[in-house]
């Protein structure tokens, strides 16, 4: 098995952790959290969605964040958006990416975009054409790649016939989301093989929720078939909030702890990372989810302070 000895990670805590909270959190906070995302060293953060805020009221104040937000250089802003009217709003904020909002399947895509997968899609070329000569990059999306909570799983063929159409449009830059959780890592495998074979030319990346523990194995799937770029969310906050039973994705601390011990390099700063977590963390503890802020770092496991127990000393145990 080889395996990549760098990966890059994307944050995206700013858009999809924070567009599920159940609770408000104000502008201000949004502001702070980016600003300290970007000296964790990430390259590349989701910092919003420009949708309408009827469907998203946590996203309505993204216009003011961006303006109030001071960017780092090198720093890629990346923005989800569903139309032109996105494309519009983000342009003014000079974000430096759009990622373009798709469902695999119709149910889905109605409940989360109001129009169909393939009309959906068809509404993307008035934003490819918006967008070129000018210097926003356009990327896509595909959303319950692995299941999808009204239809179960999507045929392979789907999956390829969306590619196809997003080839026509020129977008080849393409991130798959396993929205529910429910890929496991033998189909996550099987899948990205075989889109990567049809597809040899498409820069496929993986957003992960670990709704069912499976996201680090899944990615460690991801990795195996040549995937170089993940999304993460710090605390593990997120999910979208029209897929039922939806939650966190897989935690920054989380996935740039287990690559940095499987000897994978993220260029991130884990412990500045952990800061924000924690942080977060204590400001939303129902729905953080991060396996190191609960355990530590593996690394710190020596210095943990506890009793010595001798084999033999605990009841019960042999
Ligand atoms: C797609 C629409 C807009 C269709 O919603 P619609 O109602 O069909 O839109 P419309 O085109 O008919 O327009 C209706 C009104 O909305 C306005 N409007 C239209 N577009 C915008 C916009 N961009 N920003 C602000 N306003 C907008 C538009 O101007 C108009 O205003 P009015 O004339 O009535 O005053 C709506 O359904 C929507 O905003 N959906 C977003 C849902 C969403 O954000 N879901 C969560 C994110 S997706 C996700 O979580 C999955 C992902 C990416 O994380 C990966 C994964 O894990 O799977």
């Amino acid at each position: 098995m080889s395996l990549p000895t760098l990966v890059n990670i994307t944050e995206v805590c700013p858009r999809d952790g924070f567009q599920s909270l159940p609770v408000n959190i104000s502008t201000d906070s949004k502001v702070e959290i980016i600003n300290r995302l970007q000296k964790c060293g990430f390259s590349q953060i989701e910092v919003t969605s420009f949708v309408h805020p009827k469907a998203v009221p946590q996203m309505k104040d993204a216009d003011e964040v961006l303006q109030r937000v001071i960017k780092e250089e090198g720093v890629v802003f990346r923005a989800l958006i569903p139309n032109v009217k996105g494309l519009e709003r983000a342009m003014k904020a000079n974000v430096d990416k759009v990622k373009l909002m798709l469902s695999a399947t119709d149910s889905h895509s109605l409940y989360n975009a109001n129009s169909k997968t393939m009309e959906a899609i068809e509404n993307f070329k008035p934003i490819v054409q918006r967008a070129e000569g000018t210097n926003i990059k356009v990327s896509g999306s595909i959303s319950v790649v692995f299941g999808c909570p009204y239809e179960g799983e999507v045929p392979l063929d789907r999956l390829l016939t969306i590619c196809e159409r997003y080839e026509k449009l020129g977008i080849t830059d393409i991130s798959l989301a396993d929205t529910t959780g429910v890929g496991h890592p033998v189909q996550v495998k099987r899948v990205i093989r075989e889109l990567r074979q049809h597809y040899p030319d498409f820069h496929f990346s993986l957003h992960l929720h670990n709704t069912r523990g499976m996201a680090f194995a899944n990615a460690v799937s991801g990795l195996e078939e040549g995937i170089v770029d993940f999304d993460s969310s710090v605390a593990g906050l997120g999910g979208c909030p029209y897929a039922p039973n939806a939650s966190g994705n897989i935690a920054s601390e989380d996935i740039v702890h287990g690559f940095e011990e499987m000897g994978i390099r993220t260029n991130t700063d884990l412990d500045s990372i952990i800061d924000v977590g924690q942080h977060l963390a204590e400001k939303f503890p129902k729905e953080s989810n991060s396996f190191i802020l609960k355990a530590g770092k593996s690394k710190d496991l020596v210095k943990a302070p506890g009793k010595q127990v001798k084999i033999g000393e605990v009841e019960g145990k042999h």
